[in-house]
């Protein structure tokens, strides 16, 4: 949360060089507040497992949010319950007359099929249209990382010879990021993706801007210079044994894998790994919800958001 100070006080400036973010009092005085209304898009087979994890992640700030779980009505999954979905979950076609003020989209295990192949992206593509003008700001994470930079900006993903899997260092590329404020200089965060995308092909792109990255598993974090659009090809979400579990998987499949790198005390598998991303992954939500959405969704949702966006100054 901002903090808030006197108009004109000195210490305004020197914060602000720091990327502290505060607030005057009189912008203070006049923000309206009400509960957010935020949509999770899952397309997580283990939808249950998912709705935790970033459920935990986002009920970690003081911001009161309404949370809405969508799944693709056109996809019939095999791994979550009709009665969980019809108990919990909406379809795009409930929501598609409202707004939203955020929405994160989730990966899905479907990275190494084309994208047209994947049996519901006529509806991924109709709601990644909707959400550039009825979202304040949307979040992809992984696989919809890919979809949604393919989907809205051409770029393309590539399948990797080997899986990234593991835990890799990240360092924040641009300086005083509103995404990455109070984040380490190298921070960790855990990868698992048969497939890429490549910084060159978001260079091109002069609307995206590449926020963070790792020497080992390529880029981490892209977004649009507005932050309507926030593409993160990591899993800051997984718990401590998520990766654990997916080496398992494949090993009592007989598939080949590796060891997930940086992952077990002395790459060890039968030892418990240790979580050391959890702090940036709590930082990394809070920081979307706060800087991306709660300061620049308007008071009233129905309201242009764009012409909101525009006109927002933090
Ligand atoms: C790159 C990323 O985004 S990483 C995120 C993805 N990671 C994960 O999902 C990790 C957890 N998932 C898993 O370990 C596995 O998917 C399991 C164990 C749950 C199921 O694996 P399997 O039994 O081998 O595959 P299964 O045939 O059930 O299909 C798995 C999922 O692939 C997806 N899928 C497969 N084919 C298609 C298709 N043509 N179109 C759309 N989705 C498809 C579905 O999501 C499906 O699960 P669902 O029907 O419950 O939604
Ligand atoms: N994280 C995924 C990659 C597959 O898309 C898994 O190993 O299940």
């Amino acid at each position: 949360m901002p903090i808030k100070i006197p108009d004109n006080l000195p210490a305004k400036e020197i914060l602000n060089q720091e990327n502290i973010f505060t607030m005057d009092e009189s912008v203070a005085y006049h923000q309206d507040i009400r509960p957010l209304r935020i949509a999770l898009l899952n397309l997580m087979p283990t939808k249950e497992t998912t709705e935790t994890q970033l459920l935990r992640l986002i009920g970690n700030t003081p911001l009161q949010v309404e949370f809405v779980l969508l799944h693709p009505k056109t996809h019939t999954s095999k791994n979550t319950s009709v009665e969980h979905l019809e108990m919990f979950y909406k379809t795009f076609d409930d929501i598609k007359e409202e707004k939203l003020d955020g929405m994160i989209i989730t990966g899905a295990p479907v990275e190494q099929m084309e994208f047209e192949d994947v049996n519901y992206w006529e509806e991924l593509t109709q709601i990644l249209n909707w959400s550039k003008e009825n979202v304040t700001s949307t979040l992809h994470i992984c696989w919809a990382a890919q979809a949604g930079l393919y989907h809205h900006f051409g770029v393309r993903k590539f399948a990797l010879d080997n899986k990234i899997f593991g835990v890799f260092p990240h360092t924040v590329e641009v300086p005083n990021t509103k995404l990455l404020r109070g984040f380490d200089e190298i921070f960790h965060v855990p990868q698992s993706r048969h497939t890429d995308v490549r910084r060159e092909d978001i260079e091109r792109c002069p609307d995206l801007e590449i926020l963070s990255e790792s020497e080992e598993s390529g880029v981490y974090i892209a977004a649009t210079r507005d932050g309507k659009h926030i593409f993160v090809t990591g899993h800051s979400e997984y718990d401590a044994n998520s990766l654990k579990w997916e080496y398992d998987r494949d090993v009592s499949k007989g598939l080949p894998i590796d060891i997930p790198k940086n992952y077990y005390p002395n790459n060890d598998p039968s030892r418990q790994p240790y979580n050391t991303w959890r702090a940036h992954a709590n930082l990394l939500f809070s920081n979307w919800l706060n800087y991306y959405v709660y300061q620049e969704t308007p008071f009233e949702l129905t309201a242009n958001i764009n012409e909101s966006l525009a006109s927002a100054q933090l």
